[in-house]
Parts: structure tokens; C-alpha cells; sequence
């Protein structure tokens, strides 16, 4: 042992993770498998770690090989995890072989865990056979009455009871009774599959009652691993240390909205695509998978909607935010300070519609709730909004986050904070904002010189004044945020028109200086 280095330390009360180990195959697809349990846990923040049963070959079309892993490996990778890594979970999904069955079960018995989930795949959705009848005697004597909860759906359930037909929702009430005295403490019966039924119905028994647990049903083609997807959650749930029926509830809604989430993704040729349960895809589905990222030039023409000025000019948004985006703004805030948040998630949608056809960022004034709802570009937050710090944690770390500062202190707190550029002002004085305080060309100087952020000026800017604000001389400022100017005119787009000209031409009046 090597003398200068630090012992090992065993001292595990730091911060224990909850912890599932999935023992299931791999599915190539990654729809569903060991692939969907990482994904789902990942979801539900819960560390996964894995043993690895089979490997398929298997895309959205079917299975096309199955290579099973030896019961000596198997048992090696059990052993593994089990032995040093504080599982408190276990789920199981494809169990291939007897063999693996048995050397499962004597793990299990070696290494007990606070939980068993057993998913007892048997078909896969696609009718693929992934575990044979001769299992079924395995599942029933050594695994389910070791099972905290098993989730079969209706042909799993149906294979373990001996064929039984199921096609009512009496029918699975009856099979979870059937199923439950054969051992395992909880059965949930997914009733996915149920002929003529609108909701998508799981019949859930704990012994004693049962719970009909209903939702709507998403039409999509994408819903290859939802029950591994669903298995993992429950795991999930459970080693956080949820109860039972609590962890099947959480996770039936988490796998609800992450069907509804991709229910329109295409991935493969085939008849059932995968679903997915890492929430972020979402954006996918705006086609905002473009590349994103703050680009502190789009700040050059900045436009922030006012709700009472389009009011008066009898307009909406889409056409005040579509009028500013042709006469050349380059970034868009929606500042609607007395609209409902129903109506402003819709206003931000239609606007949002147009902003990514343009490639101009949308940002939401104030409302973090209503940016993340339509997945906005950003956010911009004052002083007495959500501190950045949080806004932050909250959009992830590509949005966009602009930050209002009247000093060289709240810049500097800006930017530990994680916001991408700062809004200075008031420049002037404005009609717009109420009890504003002016900070003058000196102010937004001071803040611009101090602040190691890209800088736009707000507050009383005009096309007469623009030019005096952008030649104060200082590189990181970056352009200037016009509410009336645009908004409290006749004609938008030619409002908008007259400042970008009167901004170009100080911006090239500012590279004569400095050549
Ligand atoms: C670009 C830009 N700068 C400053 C502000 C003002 O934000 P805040 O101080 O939060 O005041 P309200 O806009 O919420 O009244 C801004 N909106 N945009
Ligand atoms: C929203 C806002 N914030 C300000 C600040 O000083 O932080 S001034 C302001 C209002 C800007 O409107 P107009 O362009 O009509 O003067
Ligand atoms: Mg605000």
C-alpha cells in the first residue's frame, strides 16, 4: 500500500442515493430493457445499476436474435452490485432461463434488498416470445413470493395463471386475487391491452383492496417499453421509500406524460416505436432540436411586449410580435404584467410559433412557470423576481436568463448567479415601468465597465437617443430594449424600422472609431 495516500474511508452517511438494480436484457432499440429501466430511474433521480440477462437484437420492427447471458455470469454480475454497492431495490425484467431464475433467486436470499419488483416479461409488445413456458414454474415457486409487487400485463398474467382469458376489468380483479396467492405481497394487472376500453386501466391489489387506477389513453405508435418504464418507476419510488400504492400511482402518471411526451417522436420503420421517459426530449417535439445557446449579439434590437399598449392600439401579440420581428428585432420578451396565466401560456405559444420560424429567442418577463410550460428560450427576472440562482436550476443550463441591474454589485451577482446577459437602465426616464429609478448614462456605465455579462440598456430608449446610449463606449454593451418605442405606435414595423436603422448606424460609427 502506497504511504502518502489518504486511507479509504467507509464513512457512507454522506449521502445515500437511492439505488435500484435492474436484472433484465438488453434491449439494442433502447426502447425498452435495461436501456428504458436507466432511463426511467435516471427520470425519477435514482441510481441504477444493472446485470444484464440477455442481449437482443431488436429495433421497432421485432426481435430478430436473443443471446442469453451464461447463469454463471449472471450470478457473477449479482454478486458484483449486491455485494458492494447498498442496493435497496431490485426489479427484474427478462429472465431468459431457469438457470438465471434460480441463481436470482439464491442472490437474493445472500443478499437481501428492502425490495423486489418483478416485471415478468414473458412476450414482448411487438408478440415476440422473450421467456419460455418452461420459466413459468420458476416465476411461480421461487420469484413471485419473494416479490413485494409484480406488474404483469394481460398476457403475462393470463401465461401465469394457466391461460385464463382476461378480456373485462372484472376479469383482472379476479386475476390479481389469483395472482397475489401465489405469493407476492402487491399485484398491479395492466389492462393496456383491454378490448373497448377508452381509459387505460391497471387493476391494483394489496391483499385486501383493490384499486381500479384509471387514465386517458394516448393514441401513438410509441409505446414500446412503457412497462419496464412503469416496473423501474415503481423500483424507483420504492427506494426513495414511497409506499407501495404511492409508488404505483407516481409512476403510472410519470410514464403517462412521457407517452404523451413522445407520443409523436419517429424513431424506426416499424409498427411500435419506443417511448421516452427522459422528460427534456420533449423539445423534440417543437422541432427545437436545433442548436441552441445565447448569442449576446441577438440583444442588438431587443422588443418587450406590453400588453396594455396592444390594447389600446387594438392588436394582439402574434401580430405586435410578428410586426417588431420584420421591421428587425432580434430578441423578443413578453411582458404581459396583467394577463391570466391561462391566457399568457397560449399568447407564448402563438408568439413562440413565430419567433422559431424567425430564429429569433423568445423570452418570458418574469413568469419561470410559463417558460418552462411552452419551453421558451428564457426568462428575464428584476431584482425582486425568482433570484436567477434558482431560475437557473429550474430551465437547466441552456436558456437563456437576463437579469435587471441598476449597480455594479447586482451585475456581479448576475453573473455567479449563472445569467447570461444583464438589462441596465432606466437609461431614461420611462412611462412604462412605474417608480423606475433612472440610473442615467453614467449608471449604465458603471454597471457595463463592472460587469463581466453582455449589457442591454432599457428605459425611455428611443430612435433620438439610442445613439447616444449605444456610444458611451463600452464593448459589452450590446443594444438597447424598447418597450413604447415600438409598442405605443401606429405602425410597429415602421417603429421598429427606424431604430434598427439608427442602431447600425452607430454600430458602424463606433468600428470607424476603432480602426
Ligand atoms: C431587458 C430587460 N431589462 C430590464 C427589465 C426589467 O425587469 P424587472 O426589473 O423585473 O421589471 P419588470 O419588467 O418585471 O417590470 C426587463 N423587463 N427587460
Ligand atoms: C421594463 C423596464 N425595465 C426598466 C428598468 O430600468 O429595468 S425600464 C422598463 C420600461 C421600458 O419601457 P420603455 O422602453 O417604454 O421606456
Ligand atoms: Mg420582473
Amino acid at each position: 500500500m502506497q504511504e502518502d495516500k489518504a486511507p479509504m474511508t467507509s464513512d457512507h452517511s454522506k449521502l445515500k442515493i437511492p439505488h435500484v438494480l435492474t436484472v433484465a436484457g438488453s434491449d439494442s432499440g433502447a426502447g425498452a430493457g435495461i436501456q428504458a429501466d436507466i432511463k426511467a430511474c435516471a427520470a425519477r433521480g435514482v441510481y441504477c445499476s444493472t446485470v444484464i440477462t440477455a442481449v437482443t437484437a431488436q429495433n421497432t420492427v421485432g426481435v430478430q436474435g436473443v443471446n442469453v447471458v451464461p447463469e454463471d455470469f449472471v450470478g457473477e454480475q449479482l454478486k458484483s452490485v449486491l455485494s458492494d454497492m447498498e442496493v435497496d431495490v431490485v426489479k427484474t425484467g427478462m429472465l431468459p432461463s431457469i438457470g438465471i431464475v434460480n441463481v436470482l433467486n439464491q442472490s437474493l436470499r445472500e443478499f437481501p434488498v428492502q425490495a423486489l419488483v418483478v416485471d415478468p416479461v414473458m412476450v414482448s409488445t411487438s408478440g415476440d416470445v422473450l421467456a419460455g413456458p418452461s420459466i413459468l414454474a420458476g416465476f411461480r415457486e421461487d420469484l413471485l413470493p419473494l416479490a413485494d409487487i409484480i406488474t404483469p400485463n394481460l398476457k403475462e398474467a393470463s401465461a401465469l395463471l394457466g391461460g385464463q382469458q382476461l378480456e373485462t376489468v372484472s376479469d383482472m380483479r379476479s386475476a390479481a386475487k389469483l395472482l397475489h396467492d401465489m405469493g407476492p405481497r402487491n399485484v398491479l394487472v395492466k389492462g393496456g391491452d383491454l378490448p373497448d376500453s377508452l381509459d387505460a386501466v391497471d387493476v391494483f391489489f394489496d391483499g385486501q383492496d383493490f384499486y381500479e387506477l384509471r387514465s386517458s389513453r394516448i393514441k401513438t405508435r410509441n409505446t414500446h417499453g412503457t412497462g419496464c418504464s412503469l416496473a423501474s418507476c415503481i423500483a424507483a419510488e420504492l427506494a426513495k421509500g414511497s409506499p407501495m400504492l404511492q409508488a404505483v400511482k407516481v409512476a403510472k402518471r410519470h410514464v403517462e406524460s412521457g407517452l404523451d411526451y413522445s407520443k409523436d417522436f419517429v424513431i424506426g420503420n416499424g409498427v411500435q416505436g419506443p417511448f421516452d421517459l427522459l422528460f427534456r426530449l420533449k423539445s423534440y417535439a417543437q422541432n427545437s432540436w436545433r442548436q441552441v445557446g445565447f448569442n449576446p449579439n441577438d440583444l442588438f434590437l431587443y422588443a418587450v411586449t406590453d400588453s396594455r399598449m396592444n390594447k389600446k392600439w387594438g392588436r394582439s401579440i402574434t401580430d405586435a410580435v410578428g410586426a417588431a420581428i420584420e421591421g428587425g428585432a432580434t430578441i423578443v420578451q413578453l411582458r404581459e404584467k396583467d394577463v391570466e396565466t391561462q391566457g399568457f401560456l397560449e399568447a407564448a405559444k402563438a408568439c413562440l410559433k413565430i419567433c422559431r420560424s424567425h430564429g429569433i429567442p423568445l423570452l418570458i418577463n418574469d413568469r419561470i412557470d410559463v417558460a418552462i410550460a411552452c419551453d421558451a428560450d428564457g426568462v428575464h427576472v428584476g431584482q425582486s423576481d425568482m433570484p436567477a440562482r434558482i431560475a437557473r436550476t429550474l430551465l437547466g443550463p441552456e436558456k437563456i436568463i437576463g437579469v435587471s441591474c441598476k449597480t455594479p454589485e447586482q451585475a456581479h451577482q448576475a453573473w455567479i448567479d449563472g445569467a447570461d446577459y444583464i438589462g441596465c437602465g432606466g437609461v431614461y426616464p420611462t412611462n412604462t415601468k412605474e417608480n423606475n429609478l433612472t440610473v442615467g448614462l453614467d449608471g449604465l456605465k458603471a454597471v457595463c465597465v463592472a460587469s463581466k455579462l453582455p449589457v442591454v440598456a432599457i428605459g425611455g430608449i428611443s430612435a433620438s437617443n439610442a445613439c447616444s446610449v449605444m456610444q458611451i463606449g463600452v464593448p459589452n454593451l450590446k443594444g438597447v430594449a424598447v418597450v413604447s418605442t415600438l409598442f405605443d405606435r401606429e405602425s410597429i414595423l415602421t417603429a421598429t424600422r427606424e431604430l434598427h436603422v439608427v442602431l447600425q448606424e452607430a454600430a458602424s460609427m463606433s468600428v470607424q472609431r476603432t480602426h
